[in-house]
């Protein structure tokens, strides 16, 4: 009848924690991550505390995976989006690092939806 509830498909979050691992691994050793491997130092780079309100960077995310501070892979995405977003806040896209941040970005979009269709 028109009133059963249809199941809701919820996707099995069991291995986000796992994933969330690899992904942010293989964030940490490509060859374009060094300006995003340790938090920017606010002191010795003028206006990047006024301008950038939510700092992140790798090392950051690696503290928070460890701590167990990501409820899902959700808020995980939500950090690793934040370095790109800042780096573009930043930085011209035709500079060293903007190139960097783009590239970055396009490969985490890659990699993670590759990891995710995975079954
Ligand atoms: C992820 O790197 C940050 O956007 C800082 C970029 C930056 C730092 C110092 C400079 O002289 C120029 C750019």
């Amino acid at each position: 009848p028109v009133f059963v509830k249809r199941a809701k498909t919820a996707r099995d979050n069991n291995r986000d924690l796992g994933l969330c691992r690899v992904l942010l691994a293989e964030l940490e050793r490509h060859q374009d991550a060094w300006p995003f491997l340790t938090p920017v130092s606010q002191k010795s780079v003028p206006g990047y505390r006024k301008v950038i309100k939510k700092p992140m960077d790798f090392s950051t995310i690696r503290e928070k995976l460890v701590n167990s501070q990501y409820q899902n892979l959700e808020t995980f995405i939500i950090d690793v989006n934040l370095v790109y977003d800042n780096c573009e806040k930043f930085n011209e896209d035709n500079s060293e690092i903007g190139r960097a941040g783009h590239n970055m970005r396009k490969f985490f979009e890659k990699r993670w939806t590759e990891l995710l269709k995975q079954t």
